[in-house]
């Protein structure tokens, strides 16, 4: 099948960035948008983010062939409720959700009769809203798509291409897969980032004005994660609880290991393990995987 109409629901830092991508990639398909927000709705129009913003999820959803639900993973269900009267038979329902499982749950439960393939595009920063999208964020990002059981092949192949498209690698997999290795790639750094960054400015011995001046090195580095948006962050540790909780208790029997070395004045331990993460550090650099940070001067706003 070929896509000629995208819609796209939540105008936000992933929806903003997929319909400029769309304009820049793929100028014959036509984009429509809808946000929640009104005053979204405005600077997505102001800056173009789809061709066409609409002020009912609806309108912007009839005759689409693939609709991208770009919400928080909390608030799936609702957005996919409010599409339902006006989805064409044919129409693919996918979504950017950084969890699966439970997206595929709320999707599939309010879309019993639609075509629902979920995806991830591994691919975002720390800012969110209308102004924050921008066309290459997914330019050499993996996006990670998770057919359900059953999923027809032709419209599977069909997100694929539009994801490839759009300057993704693809990568097919099971959601529960998906939804344990986001955990440990993912949502745990996050919730790291989130703990640390809060205890330091805790501190009693440490002012929040040495927390912001000493702030340059690695801590800075914490602080860009631990300054990303709230309701998706709460949203994603509600909806992947299983697997985050797996893994955090794999990362706290490592965390106290460190802790002993530390103790114990460990040194081979902990210098095994400093070069063990070293390497794989080096490695995501060699592949090129470190370099799509607007930081890195490709953020081009168009
Ligand atoms: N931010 C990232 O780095 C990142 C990366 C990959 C995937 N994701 C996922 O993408 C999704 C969107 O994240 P974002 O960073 O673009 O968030 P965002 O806050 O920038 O945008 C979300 C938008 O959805 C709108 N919205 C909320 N409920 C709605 C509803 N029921 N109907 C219509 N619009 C609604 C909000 O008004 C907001 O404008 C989340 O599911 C998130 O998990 C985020
Ligand atoms: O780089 C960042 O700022 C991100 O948080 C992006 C990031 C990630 O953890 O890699 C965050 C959540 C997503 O679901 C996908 C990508």
């Amino acid at each position: 099948m070929t896509i000629e109409r995208v819609a796209i629901i939540g105008l936000g830092l992933l929806g903003g960035s997929i319909g400029l991508a769309v304009q820049k990639h793929l100028p014959g398909v036509a984009t429509a948008g809808y946000d929640a927000d009104p005053d979204v709705r405005a600077r997505a129009r102001e800056r173009g983010l789809t061709a066409v913003v609409a002020d009912r999820p609806v309108e912007a959803v009839e005759k689409a062939d693939l609709v991208i639900l770009c919400v928080p993973v909390g608030a799936m269900g609702e957005a996919a409720r409010a599409i339902a009267p006006a989805l064409g038979e044919d129409t693919i329902v996918s979504d950017v959700g950084s969890s699966k499982e439970s997206t595929y749950s709320a999707l599939s439960e309010a879309l019993p009769h639609h075509h629902v393939i979920p995806a991830h595009p591994v691919a975002g920063t720390e800012e969110s809203g209308p102004d924050a999208g921008f066309a290459s964020l997914f330019h050499r990002r993996w996006c990670i798509v998770t057919p359900p059981e059953g999923a027809d092949p032709a419209k599977v192949a069909a997100l694929v291409t539009f994801w490839e498209d759009l300057g993704a690698l693809v990568e097919t997999m099971d959601a529960g897969h998906h939804d344990r290795v986001l955990a440990v790639t993912s949502h745990i750094p996050h919730l790291i980032a989130y703990t640390i960054v809060g205890t330091a400015s805790d501190l009693e011995q440490v002012t929040r004005s040495e927390v912001i001046k000493f702030s340059a090195g690695g801590f800075r580095d914490f602080t860009r994660i631990a300054a990303s948006d709230p309701t998706m962050w709460r949203d994603v540790f509600l909806n992947n609880r299983e697997a985050v909780l797996e893994m955090l208790d794999r990362f706290l029997t490592d965390l106290a290991l460190m802790r002993e070395a530390i103790r114990a004045e460990d040194g081979e331990t902990m210098f095994d393990w400093f070069t063990r993460t070293r390497a794989i550090r080096r490695g995501i650099v060699a592949i090129g995987q470190d370099d799509a940070r607007p930081d890195f001067g490709r953020k081009d706003h168009d």
